[in-house]
């Protein structure tokens, strides 16, 4: 089977194509995301991204995003930069590009150079902020409540409680301020796989969560750990990203144009009215034939 591995941040996906046909069956496709995302023993990614046709006519192509637990994700902010790149380039000369994803309809307008997409700028849907729609079920809120800068008791012994935002940007995201919280950047590095990883799996969420730990620099800059549900630690989240800033932006804390800076480089998001936007590139690493999957 050939595969292009791709990044955008050195948040890593291989992309299958599958817009003229599938090439890994439906009920394979989670267990095979396992597998060759596993570092060492296969390819190793953060995730798979295939390609495929679109379910109807409001879209031209639709996206899927398999985390490296094989677990299907809604939505992926990094990946859709890489797949509407490699759409753009090797499938169909559409710009916009409108992507059908879990997480709704995303439009991609490509920066062009040549034949080459430089530049991608997302438009990333409408955010949602009701518990019911995280979805996260906590004592004393109901499901249309938002929980904004609320407290939850953790059972780790280096942070018992946390302040934390929620909001679904297509998928749902935990926003963490460290000023919030008494802790700085490099507590939470130290503790990353302790506390990122309870927060993904706390009983609080059922559908689990991606979690950001965030240190707002000055109203137009923010820097980002991360955690991603289904994956753990990776350089960057897209969609991470682009929660951050909401979140932040709602809380008063940012205006509504951010430079975020994550481990694997910069993102920019830009909130203008309703609207929510992604801006960044993506790297296309190499095509390849896959020989052995591994285990
Ligand atoms: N890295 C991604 C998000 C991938 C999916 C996520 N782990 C989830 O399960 O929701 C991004 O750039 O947005």
């Amino acid at each position: 089977m050939e595969f292009t591995k791709m990044h955008a941040l050195g948040n890593d996906y291989i992309i299958i194509n599958e817009f003229d046909g599938e090439k890994v069956k439906e009920e394979e496709k989670a267990e095979f995301s396992r597998k060759i995302c596993r570092r060492g023993f296969s390819v190793g990614a953060d995730g798979v991204i295939f390609i495929q046709k679109p379910t109807s006519d409001e879209y031209d192509v639709r996206f899927r995003i398999f985390n490296s637990d094989g677990s299907e994700a809604e939505m992926c902010g990094n990946g859709i930069r890489c797949f509407s790149k490699y759409v753009y380039e090797r499938i169909m000369k559409k710009n916009p590009l409108r992507v059908e994803t879990k997480g709704g309809l995303r439009v991609s307008e490509m920066e062009i150079e040549g034949d080459e997409v430089k530049k991608i700028k997302v438009y990333m849907g409408v955010p949602k902020f009701k518990l019911k729609d995280i979805p996260m079920v906590v004592d004393g809120y109901k499901e249309d409540d938002e929980f904004l800068n609320g407290e939850l008791k953790l059972k780790n012994p280096y942070l018992p409680k946390v302040k934390l935002s929620v909001v679904n940007v297509g998928n749902p995201h935990a926003v963490i301020f460290v000023e919030d919280n008494g802790i700085d950047l490099d507590f939470v590095r130290e503790h990353l796989d302790v506390i990122g990883k309870e927060i993904e799996h706390h009983e609080a969420f059922p559908e689990r969560i991606n979690v950001h730990f965030v240190k707002v620099l000055n109203p137009n800059e923010i820097r980002i750990v991360t955690w991603e549900r289904g994956a753990g630690y990776t350089t960057a989240c897209g969609t991470g990203t682009t929660a951050s800033v909401i979140i932040a932006h709602k809380l008063g804390k940012t205006s509504n144009r951010v430079l975020a800076h994550l481990d694997g480089g910069d993102l920019e998001i830009e909130i203008k009215d309703d609207d929510i936007y992604m801006i960044g590139d993506a790297v296309m690493v190499y095509d390849a034939k896959l020989l052995n999957i591994g285990w």
